[in-house]
């Protein structure tokens, strides 16, 4: 049968697209380059691998898996995000024709993006950037998909790609276009700034209660999985298979050296939260906390020369409820800063992205999926750009755990644990809920210092005043 589509780079993501794609009924054909002096040929091996399952034509010789495709050619890359896709793009050039589709299922930058698809487009090649989530198993059962670009490019794709993705409640494909140009990567990257957020606020609670509150393992465990009744997070769910992982007697977390990495999207998103104006408090906390557990050797000896007295947390009556509440609110904190990032940009880049429909193709297979992505569907169906912590639903929540989140938050530092994503949660709230800010003094001091003049709360906003600081009145 010839091939619909053609997919390059064998990793764990290509391998398992390729395999969904069999799954579907979609014929596929693989391309992975020869690794030189490897003995083993993979593309070859991935075919055999799976040779009672599918059959899968499969090429080491670019030209060749080029020729082998129908045109106009669908062409999958799943390479790592940068250089390398530029480096596969110029290999594959000299051989594309007029109305051929490269779509880049990577997690590579909205610009690069942007760039490749105006460079494309003189030689009439089409460019889907899509944002692929789920990880492995996501990639092989159904990950959320998120392509930008050409509209009818998709449309000629979108029966393979929602083919292969996660189904919502409603048995509907996780995949619709988003917008074009490099909306789909964008909408990728805040994906993952709003992961890192949900992952920082899950591993800081555990902290908190573990070695301030001295709550047994069983028992945060056993906590996170009563929350994980109303929230049903992915990121949750495997925070609890990770807290009874056993390495012989030992948890296995405890083996785990506290440095995290990073790949990218968190601070990429930060980098655009700066570019648009937008204050992304939690979502940059979380690539901060990761960049100073980086920091160990330091932090080593900062903790031998500040050996702050641990002073032991009480867990007083209600104290679970209120953990939960603040637990909740926070999340609820770092999804309405994401969604406002991506508004700003859709407005910005005239992307006119529909967050309802973001948020429903985000409910399954990818990463972020929870019962609050479930509920922020309608809440963006009936706001669409309204900002979460406006909509009713969520002033209600609000205000109801308010309390809570500032009790926690507040407590856990006096105690001395660093909660990076809650503190600026609860910074961010209290900014963002505060008809009068202290921003007056700073446009004061800067007139004061810099000439840079201030509007007036007696004046239309856009006029802008001056003030003769050194001349006493
Ligand atoms: O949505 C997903 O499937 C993941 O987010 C995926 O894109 C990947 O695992 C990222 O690399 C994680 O980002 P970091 O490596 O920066 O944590």
């Amino acid at each position: 049968k010839k091939p619909k589509i053609g997919i390059i780079g064998l990793g764990v993501m290509g391998q398992g697209l390729a395999l969904n794609m069999a799954d579907n009924q979609v014929s596929v054909t693989v391309y992975n380059r020869e690794v030189r002096g490897a003995e083993e040929n993979i593309a070859r091996n991935f075919a055999d691998e799976n040779k009672e399952l599918y059959h899968f034509s499969w090429f080491s010789d670019l030209e060749k898996f080029l020729k082998y495709l129908p045109r106009p050619r669908n062409i999958l890359l799943m390479v790592k995000a940068g250089p390398a896709v530029d480096s596969v793009i110029s290999e594959l050039l000299p051989y594309l024709e007029k109305d051929d589709l490269i779509i880049d299922a990577g997690n590579s930058h909205y610009e690069d993006t942007q760039r490749r698809i105006a460079e494309l487009q003189n030689k009439e090649v089409l460019f889907l950037g899509t944002g692929v989530s789920g990880g492995e198993e996501g990639a092989r059962n159904g990950p959320s998909i998120m392509p930008g670009g050409s509209k009818d490019a998709y449309e000629r794709v979108a029966p393979i790609l929602e083919s292969i993705a996660a189904r919502d409640k409603t048995g509907k494909a996780c995949c619709s276009y988003i917008g074009p140009g490099g909306s789909g990567h964008f909408v990728k990257m805040l994906h993952n700034g709003i992961e890192y957020g949900e992952m920082q606020l899950i591993a800081e609670f555990y902290h908190y209660m573990r070695f301030f509150l001295d709550m047994p393992v069983e028992e945060i465990a056993a906590m996170f999985a009563k929350w994980n009744e109303k929230l049903d997070s992915y990121l949750l769910e495997i925070s609890i298979d990770i807290l009874h992982r056993k390495e012989n007697d030992e948890l296995l977390l405890d083996l785990i050296l506290d440095a995290a990495g990073q790949k990218g999207t968190g601070g990429w998103s930060t980098e655009a939260a700066l570019k648009y104006g937008v204050a992304l408090d939690t979502i940059t906390a979380a690539v901060m906390a990761r960049n100073i557990s980086g920091d160990k050797e330091r932090r080593t000896r900062a903790a031998a020369l500040f050996n702050f007295k641990k002073l032991d947390g009480v867990l007083y009556d209600g104290i679970h409820e209120k953990l939960f509440e603040a637990f909740r609110l926070v999340q609820v904190v770092n999804h309405s800063i994401g969604f406002d990032l991506l508004n700003k940009a859709s407005e910005e880049n005239n992307w006119e992205l529909d967050l309802s429909e973001i948020s429903r193709i985000w409910t399954n297979g990818c990463i972020i999926r929870s019962s609050l992505m479930n509920s922020l569907i309608d809440s963006f169906k009936d706001n669409p750009k309204e900002h979460l912590l406006l909509n009713p639903n969520f002033v209600k929540l609000a205000n109801r755990s308010r309390e809570a989140l500032l009790e926690v938050g507040t407590q856990a530092m006096s105690y001395g644990c660093p909660m990076p994503v809650t503190a600026s949660a609860i910074n961010y709230f209290l900014n963002f809920t505060s008809s009068q800010s202290s921003a007056n003094m700073i446009q004061a001091q800067r007139d004061y210092f810099g000439a840079h003049a201030y509007e007036r709360t007696d004046k239309p906003r856009g006029e802008f005043y001056r003030t003769h600081w050194k001349i006493k009145n």
